[in-house]
């Protein structure tokens, strides 16, 4: 079969680059290119392959990349870059290098950014715009940066908000349109000078909660299994005795308290961490280990979760009397002391009283500190200054206190 684009046609660049087989086969689907086929990549493909497009993928080694959405396929980064008019750039900034090589290659495409860096202000300009100064003869758009790889995969796109910047307004619209047809909702925030700003998205939203949530999560699995052994199975081994109803209040009501302490712990140990180290360096003008610098830049959430935990255990405690269990054994008590005439267990313990009241007052100031220090570390209440900032103040005055007594 012999195709024939017309001339008309090929003056117009993006019907001959879109539809290579001119108008009569439009029905074919749009291909686009993906370079890269890590995480992103992949998911992102997968995507777009789903919503109808067709996907080419470029890559390094084409023949051994692992496994690719079915449907798609594979090449050269030059023979992918040249079927597709639009490229999603789905390699880390690091290894942006080969793109220039073969930017001759890339004129005239649109280039789509997702790249996102691990802290604000490694580099001295944002990926995009180091992108475009590689290859200056492509459109950079920078954009979708704040989906993950996890959300494409699972389809959770529905309506999700993402920006969009450019310094070409049609390669914008393609981004744009792709995007919506992805079942995403586009803002656009403007010329490529806006790109740092995206960039800066992702370290907003997402890292500071990955971190303490699998904390908190690997530790409440951590005692929660440690004290179904405990308590359960062993009193089931030991005694032959069934109490595993307990696992649902009384087991959690231990897991609670234990978690939230050990992360309440966690939001102030790299303070403290940090003065030290400070002090041993004796100046507190020099970078802090990435490690650290990652620890204290989630605080904030370690304490939330704390106070979100310690909530729970104030709740699960409040309920305990409520239970069938705990009536049940209270009922048995007063029904054999009555059977048996006696009431040597009902004397009044004035300790026991005195105990358990302080025992609750405690529980209760404690929960009251717990909820103060929340407060103090909102946002709102360190005026309108952000976490880091706040946090930034803080330690440094507990850093100048520290050193006027030293
Ligand atoms: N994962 C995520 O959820 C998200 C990732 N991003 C961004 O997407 C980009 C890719 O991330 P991700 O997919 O997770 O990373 P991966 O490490 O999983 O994949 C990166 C891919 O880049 C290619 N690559 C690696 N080294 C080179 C090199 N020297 N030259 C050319 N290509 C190379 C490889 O593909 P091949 O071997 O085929 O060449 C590799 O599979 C990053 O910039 C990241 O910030 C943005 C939003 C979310
Ligand atoms: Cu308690």
């Amino acid at each position: 079969m012999t195709v024939v684009i017309s001339t008309s046609e090929m003056l117009k660049p993006e019907s001959v680059s879109l539809h290579p087989l001119g108008a009569a086969a439009a029905a074919v689907p749009e291909m686009l290119c993906i370079f890269g086929t890590g995480d992103l990549g992949r998911s992102l493909g997968l995507r777009l392959l789903q919503s109808g497009y067709r996907v080419v993928y470029g890559s390094r080694r084409p023949h051994s990349c692992g496994p690719l959405p079915q449907g798609s396929q594979v090449m050269s980064h030059e023979a992918a870059a040249q079927s597709a008019s639009l490229i999603f750039i789905c390699v880390h900034r690091e290894h942006y290098g080969f793109l220039e090589t073969m930017a001759p290659h890339l004129a005239g495409k649109v280039l789509v950014d997702l790249s996102n860096n691990l802290k604000k202000g490694i580099y001295p300009e944002p990926n995009a715009a180091y992108l475009q100064r590689l290859v200056p003869g492509a459109a950079v758009v920078k954009g979708l940066n704040t989906l993950s790889a996890w959300a494409l995969q699972n389809g959770l796109l529905a309506g999700k908000q993402v920006y969009l910047c450019g310094n070409s307004a049609e390669a914008k619209r393609a981004v744009a349109e792709m995007s919506t047809k992805l079942g995403l909702t586009v803002l656009d925030k403007g010329s490529l000078s806006a790109a740092g700003e995206l960039e800066d998205f992702p370290l907003q939203l997402f890292p500071e909660w990955r971190l303490p949530l699998r904390v908190a999560v690997g530790l409440t699995a951590f005692f929660f299994f440690y004290l179904v052994i405990r308590d359960v199975v062993y009193t089931y081994v030991e005694q032959d005795k069934d109490i595993s109803y307990r696992i649902m209040v009384s087991l959690a009501n231990k897991v609670f308290p234990i978690v939230s302490l050990i992360m309440l712990a966690l939001c102030y140990l790299p303070g403290g961490i940090a003065a030290f180290l400070q002090l041993y360096r004796g100046t507190k003008y020099r970078r802090f280990p990435d490690w650290l610098d990652r620890w204290m830049l989630c605080r904030k959430q370690m304490g939330l979760i704390a106070l979100g935990l310690a909530f729970l255990h104030v709740i699960h405690t409040f309920m305990t009397p409520t239970r069938y269990s705990v009536r049940h054994t209270l009922i048995t008590l007063v029904v054999d002391e009555m059977k048996n005439n006696k009431t040597t267990q009902f004397y009044f313990d004035n300790t026991e009283a005195w105990g358990q009241d302080s025992f609750y007052a405690l529980g209760i100031l404690g929960f009251f500190l717990y909820v103060l220090l929340g407060l103090t570390s909102l946002p709102s209440v360190g005026g309108s200054l952000s976490w880091r900032e706040f946090n930034f103040i803080q330690v440094r005055a507990q850093l100048d206190m520290l050193y006027s007594h030293v």
